[in-house]
């Protein structure tokens, strides 16, 4: 796919690039523009998020050449764990050694119902026709503009689809869905159907690049449907410490925030302005062997901010987990980072460190 721009750095420094999950108008490429806002920074639309994984990894480029990072969604607020995220992260295939996390961001994400207006009558506000919302707890939040009974299929992401279940449930009963690589795809096959019987569910920016009508407005399930996004980087090396604007190679542009805080009373070192990720396995028919792991983060006094798991595909119904927790490796002053890693190393089959950034929640 085309670059979004192939302007180079003015200063000389060509090989400043962002690999996110494309087309253009997604929603990683709305928050790869959040955290690299500099317009030195070249936007690499992929096609896929193992696209996004394999060019970090294979970019040759050192910190005096240039960077090369990638976004890719982890999480969302009402649907849960970008699947696709978690299985390169897991890496069985030892395919990227050398990928850690440095950076997240929050995006609040509002879906639109885009395609084109019904033939006739005109389209109009009036919302005889269209049915009315219920107030049972699942209804949905948002109603259609206009009536939809032209809509014979639906494209969008499968995230997407999780997150505004109950108005599809509600409105788009019969219709076909269909599952695409990104709600700005979906945007692109809908504007392709000149029959109008196609619509995507996709964020308003995809709708208006694709010059598609807006059938309905804001129909994620909660208000507050936010999607976790992280920067990827090439590059395991430790870096000392950890400052509001600088992470090791990465210069995290100012977004107006220094993280969550921390040094309050619970976490005098100042903890939680930093969040770690490691993956691991532990023996799989010794009772106790995950709350024994759990237990080394009680020990040190760290706070946990997520688990994860999927199936280890070395045998059916094992599993590898991911925890996510307060604290960095590189600014680790009473070292309870480097003492829980030593833990890990004794309670665990393998363990692996996926990154240590500044944590963005809360500020956003
Ligand atoms: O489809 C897009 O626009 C994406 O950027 C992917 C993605 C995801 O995988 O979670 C990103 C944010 C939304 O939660 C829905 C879809």
């Amino acid at each position: 796919m085309e670059s979004v721009t192939a302007r180079a750095d003015q200063d000389g420094d060509a090989n400043c690039s962002v690999a996110f999950l494309g087309p253009l108008s997604s929603y990683s490429h709305q928050a790869t523009k959040l955290a690299f806002p500099d317009p030195k920074w070249v936007l690499e639309p992929t096609g896929t998020i193992k696209e996004v994984f394999d060019r970090v990894q294979s970019a040759s480029i050192t910190t005096t050449t240039g960077h090369y990072y990638g976004v890719v969604p982890f999480e969302n607020s009402t649907h849960g764990t970008v699947t696709f995220t978690l299985d390169c992260l897991a890496d069985r295939a030892n395919e990227y050694p050398d990928i850690v996390v440095c950076d997240e961001v929050y995006l609040d994400v509002h879906h639109f119902l885009l395609g084109r207006f019904p033939p006739s009558p005109s389209p109009s506000r009036s919302p005889s026709t269209v049915p009315q919302l219920s107030s049972s707890p699942s209804a949905p939040r948002a109603q259609p503009l206009v009536p939809l009974s032209h809509i014979r299929r639906v494209y969008s992401h499968p995230q997407a689809f999780g997150q505004t279940a109950a108005f599809v449930g509600r409105y788009l009963k019969g219709v076909e869905t269909i599952e695409v690589s990104s709600t700005s795809r979906a945007a692109e096959l809908a504007a392709a159907d000149e029959t109008g019987a196609s619509a995507a569910i996709a964020g308003e920016m995809a709708g208006r690049e694709k010059g598609l009508d807006i059938l309905a407005r804001c129909i994620e399930d909660r208000e507050d449907n936010t999607t976790r996004f992280f920067v990827l980087r090439r590059g395991r090396m430790v870096e000392k410490k950890i400052t509001p604007g600088k992470i090791a190679v990465y210069e995290p542009p100012p977004r107006g925030d220094v993280g969550v805080g921390g040094g309050g009373d619970g976490d005098p070192y100042g903890g939680q302005r930093y969040k770690t990720l490691v993956s691991f396995t532990v023996v799989h028919g010794r009772p106790g062997a995950l709350a024994d792991v759990l237990d080394c983060f009680r020990g040190r006094g760290l706070n946990l901010t997520s688990i994860n798991s999927l199936p280890s595909l070395v045998r059916s119904f094992q599993y590898l987990f991911f925890v996510e927790f307060e604290g960095s490796r590189f600014d680790d002053p009473d070292c309870r980072v480097d003492g829980v890693f030593e833990d890990l190393e004794r309670v665990t089959e393998r363990w692996r460190w996926l990154g240590s950034w500044w944590n963005r929640m809360g500020n956003r």
